[in-house]
């Protein structure tokens, strides 16, 4: 089954973990790094284009700066991965010269992809180059980004990345075999699981929270990233990066690592972009009845639906869709502002001219607009 997923593979995008690519003492581990290139390299000769997320500027800078221990003030990751980018860089470049190939890189901030625009722009680059032959190697802004402009994780940012560059396939490499029915590291009986078919509650729980001393999401983001990539349509392998030639192994079909498959009915770009990219800046509450018809019949979302609304935005704005439980089960974008949503919630359609003085349409999110969770 791995063989047939995997042969109409023409673009990879391959994340790769802080764990991965340094050594025990924390510094860049060129051993591994010359190895992952070297594979890399073997699967641009067999006509795979490939997109790098590099994760490690942090970990390279930490041995630059001489601390000990993981930079733990905002201000110091920032000047750890200002000067560890450099440092990263110049390793996959030296690691890929000797196959003749070039790097360049991308750096991104999440405001960056929540911009339509910049989105596109992004995507324009990191097609020119893959065009030109060089292999885009992709990381956080790490200098200029606080809280809340923050990917969080390079895993959430290999998701997005996978939609953004249209790639057929997201690896991740980490620091363990894959995805494990427990903690590997609390639970000794802990099993491998080889196959996950979609990321339900019971993976999720799996996954749970737990961080390893240099990584930053632990287990639980790459489960979420590959839930994305699978809503996109691609599919996920978790792989051991530090094994040499795995990439090459994971991608002839051996039974490697953990593959998550895609969602059997994918979103589109757009819709892909509109929910897990774009930042929310509002919710909006429905009753029961709104609910059932956005969830089950696709939908979209009259005013009468609407219980309550909270948030600043305005038209076009990006709003959470929550049950009466509080819970968000959707996300689209508003065809009015808070504020005059507020004056609509609960009326009729037809009563928005009324109520506003003007109407902009009769819905509040309309279907081609709202994506369920
Ligand atoms: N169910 C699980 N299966 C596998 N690993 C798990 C699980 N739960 C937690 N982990 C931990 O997640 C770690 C990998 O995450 P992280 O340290 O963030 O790596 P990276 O630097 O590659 O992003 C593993 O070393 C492991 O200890
Ligand atoms: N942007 C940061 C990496 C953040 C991150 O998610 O790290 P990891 O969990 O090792 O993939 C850096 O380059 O150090």
């Amino acid at each position: 089954m791995r063989k047939k997923l995997l042969k109409g593979v023409k673009r990879v995008v391959v994340k790769i973990g802080s764990r991965v690519l340094t050594d025990d003492d924390g510094a860049l581990d060129m051993t591994v790094i010359g190895s992952i290139c070297n594979d890399i390299a073997a699967l641009r000769g067999q006509g795979v284009q490939v997109v790098v997320v590099s994760s490690g500027a942090i970990a390279a800078g930490r041995s630059e700066l001489g601390l000990l221990e993981k930079p733990k003030t905002i201000p110091q990751k920032q000047a750890a991965a200002a000067i560890g980018q450099t440092r990263l860089m110049r390793a996959y470049e030296e690691a890929m010269k000797p196959h003749g190939l070039k790097v360049a890189q991308v750096l991104l901030t999440s405001e960056d992809l929540a911009s339509r625009q910049r989105f596109l722009n992004a995507r324009a680059t990191v097609d020119t180059l893959l065009g030109f032959g060089i292999i885009p190697v992709i990381n956080e802004n790490d200098t200029v980004v606080v809280d809340e402009i923050k990917f969080g994780d390079n895993d959430n940012l290999s998701a997005l990345v996978t939609n953004m560059a249209e790639a057929d396939l997201l690896m991740i490499l980490t620091d363990i075999e894959g995805l494990y029915d427990a903690d590997p590291r609390t639970d000794p009986a802990a099993q491998l699981i080889p196959l996950v078919r979609s990321v339900t509650r019971d993976i999720e729980r799996m996954a749970g929270g737990a961080v390893s001393a240099v990584g930053t999401g632990g287990m639980a983001t790459k489960v979420a990233a590959a839930k994305k990539a699978a809503r996109n349509g691609a599919p996920t392998m978790l792989l051991l990066g530090k094994q040499a030639g795995i990439i090459i192994n994971a991608m002839e079909g051996s039974e490697v690592g953990t593959l998550f498959l895609p969602a059997a009915a994918g979103l589109n770009r757009r819709k892909h972009w509109l929910a897990y990219t774009l930042k929310p800046a509002g919710r909006i509450t429905v009753d029961d009845g709104a609910r059932e018809v956005l969830q089950k019949k696709g939908r979209s979302l009259l005013p009468s639906g609407v219980v309550q609304v909270e948030g600043r935005f305005d038209r076009g704005g990006c709003v959470r869709i929550c049950g009466l439980d509080g819970k968000e089960f959707a996300r689209g974008l508003a065809d009015y502002s808070v504020t005059e949503i507020a004056k609509l919630a609960g009326r009729k359609s037809k009563e928005i001219e009324e109520v506003l003085g003007y109407r902009y349409g009769d819905v509040i999110v309309h279907r081609d607009n709202l994506v369920v969770l």
